[in-house]
């Protein structure tokens, strides 16, 4: 094959700030270059990466090899200062489910020559609900039989493969596949799974996922740095599954990348999800789908320029697909609405990944790594609202709500005190809430309930009403789902008015309303048996009939509503 390949330089030209692309053409003398180009472009690329070190990017095409490459002269800095990092961009289960998917993504990394980003990854594909399968399975499989359960072969042959397919040796994650077995010999030989065996069950996935891209990334020449998050310090609470960020996690993890990278550049890869608990050391995550806030943490701790998730969607859409296929692209969003968005229950952002976003400023872009030309979404403090009126429609199913109706043994404000300390005490969240004078109705939060056992949510729920019978008359109501109405809420009349409309057509009604006080969004209860109906007729009614704008309606901005909340319609079972 050497003796029957050639290639001359045509030319080389500066491209981004700080590159340059040069194109070679190819002759073959013995073999017609189009039917061989895959080995042809194999064999060019392994010489090309070791000639030339700064190689970022390397294409073939027809008879063409362009070579993108750093110019350490173009910026006057041949002794390796190549500035600071610019961006995070992070790349979630569905944009690294393969090797093909890794080689896409490795592409669209280099396709920036400008960025000098930081990549966050998640766990390739559906590894993390495979590993708590196999997890669950091992607590009563038996310990001779542990190396059997099919989710373990299913992650060995995915990550296996993976590593052959891209060419990176399968050394780099067999020490943790070994392990992960080890770990499910052991969960059989407790007969028990733990919240903090559960977080580094999971962690194998982003550990390894982050080490086959690393590998492969310095297989085609862009030299890559690994890093586990939970050894660059990500400090967290205990609180395993559902960890929270802490503080002193920004100075440091701004230390370790940034000297790293001074001292000696390399694209820097890092665990999505995964952080160390401050008092047990332990490995923790920070909830499902928590690479999102990995990400944004990051962004704020070195203070970069942007923070790209790149994701399977084209963006942050007017509603969540998989209930109605026409929803379409948000353009611009403001922390707030994304905020309030994820925590309602989109499932394209991590409920907390906004906050530090907020917090340093930094915009947030939602991109579809399937699909990188479309614009996708951008995250900003602020936004032009002055055409905004509806921008999303969430919908968060199963949702138990709670009737409070005062037995007037208390006064109002000791009725309300009351009856919020009983959750404090239990330590359970609230959603939504409205209130009048001697009742509440409001929702409870189901991911702090579904982080525990089945059985123990039903005893903690009728310990609940058991606490507020003891001052109230408790109707609790299950299977209820919150529709939440992201959107400009200064034009809350014009947005009921229609919402009324549709659910009157719809024959639903409504059990409780409350507008909440980020001033963003506003939440309808209603049966879970009716909700997606009413999403999908919202949709239309909203995002479909031709835009919605104030002058459609003769209700204006001057009739807002400035509470936070208003009076429960009463519920039916
Ligand atoms: N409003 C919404 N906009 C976009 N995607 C949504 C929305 N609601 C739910 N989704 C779902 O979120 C998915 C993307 O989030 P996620 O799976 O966490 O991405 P990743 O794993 O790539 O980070 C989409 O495939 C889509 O099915
Ligand atoms: N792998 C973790 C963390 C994560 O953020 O994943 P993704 O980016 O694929 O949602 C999970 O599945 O929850």
């Amino acid at each position: 094959m050497a003796a029957s390949l050639h290639f001359n330089s045509v030319r080389t030209t500066p491209c981004a700030k700080g590159f340059r692309r040069s194109s070679f053409s190819i002759k073959s003398t013995r073999l017609e270059f189009s039917s061989s180009v895959s080995s042809a472009t194999g064999f060019l690329c392994a010489r090309i990466e070791r000639a030339c070190r700064r190689v970022t990017k390397i294409n073939c095409e027809r008879g063409t090899l362009s070579v993108i490459e750093k110019d350490e002269t173009a910026n006057g800095s041949p002794d390796g200062n190549f500035g600071q990092l610019t961006c995070v961009m992070k790349f979630g289960g569905s944009s690294v489910a393969s090797a093909e998917r890794m080689r896409e993504v490795a592409d669209l990394i280099l396709s920036f020559p400008e960025e000098r980003p930081i990549i966050v990854l998640s766990a390739m594909g559906k590894t993390t609900n495979k590993l708590l399968q196999a997890g669950e399975k091992a607590v009563s499989c038996g310990v001779s039989h542990a190396s059997e359960i099919d989710e373990l072969s299913f992650i060995k042959d995915l990550h296996f493969k993976t590593a052959d397919e891209l060419g990176v040796e399968r050394s780099v994650i067999s020490a943790h596949l070994d392990e992960l077995e080890q770990l499910l010999k052991g969960i059989a030989m407790m007969k028990e799974l733990t919240l903090r065996t559960k977080d580094y069950l999971v962690s194998f996935g982003e550990c390894m996922s982050t080490r086959i891209f690393t590998a492969y990334m310095n297989k085609i020449g862009a030299k890559a740095r690994q890093y586990d998050a939970f050894e660059i310090g990500f400090i967290t609470t205990d609180d395993f599954t559902n960890a929270d960020i802490l503080e002193a996690t920004y100075p440091a993890v701004a230390k370790r990348l940034h000297g790293d990278w001074m001292s000696d550049p390399a694209i820097p890869v890092v665990t999505g999800f995964l952080g160390k608990g401050w008092k047990s050391c332990a490995v923790t995550t920070l909830g499902r789908g928590g690479s999102d806030l990995t990400a944004t943490t990051i962004g704020k701790a070195l203070g970069l320029r942007e923070i790209q998730v790149w994701k399977d969607v084209d963006g942050v859409l007017t509603c969540d697909p998989n209930i109605y296929s026409r929803a379409k692209p948000v353009p611009y969003l403001t922390f707030d609405e994304a905020a309030e968005l994820a925590y309602f229950g989109a499932q394209v952002l991590h409920p907390q990944s906004m906050r530090p976003a907020r917090e340093g400023d930094i915009p947030v872009r939602v991109k579809n790594s399937y699909n990188p030309k479309a614009p996708g979404t951008l995250i900003t403090k602020s936004r032009d609202m002055s055409e905004a009126v509806l921008t999303s429609i969430v919908l968060k199913r199963n949702v138990t709500m709670l009737d409070i109706v005062s037995t007037r043994m208390l006064g109002q404000f000791g009725f309300l005190a009351k009856v919020f300390s009983i959750f404090e005490d239990l330590g359970i969240s609230v959603d939504v809430v409205a209130t009048s004078e001697v009742s509440i109705s409001l929702t409870l939060d189901p991911s702090k309930l579904w982080s525990r056992e089945l059985i123990q949510q039903a005893s903690e729920l009728d310990h609940v009403v058991e606490e507020l019978e003891k001052i109230a008359v408790v109707n609790l109501l299950q299977h209820r789902s919150i529709i939440s109405l992201i959107g400009n809420v200064q034009r809350s009349s014009l947005i009921l008015e229609k919402v009324f409309n549709v659910l009157r057509t719809n024959k639903v009604n409504v059990q409780m309303i409350s507008q909440g006080a980020s001033k963003v969004n506003i939440s309808l209860i209603v049966n879970d048996s009716e909700a997606e109906q009413c999403v999908r007729s919202l949709h239309s009614t909203f995002f479909e009939r031709g835009r919605v704008s104030e002058l459609d309606s003769e209700e204006n901005a001057s009739t807002t509503t400035t509470t936070t909340t208003t009076s429960p319609i009463p519920a039916t079972n």
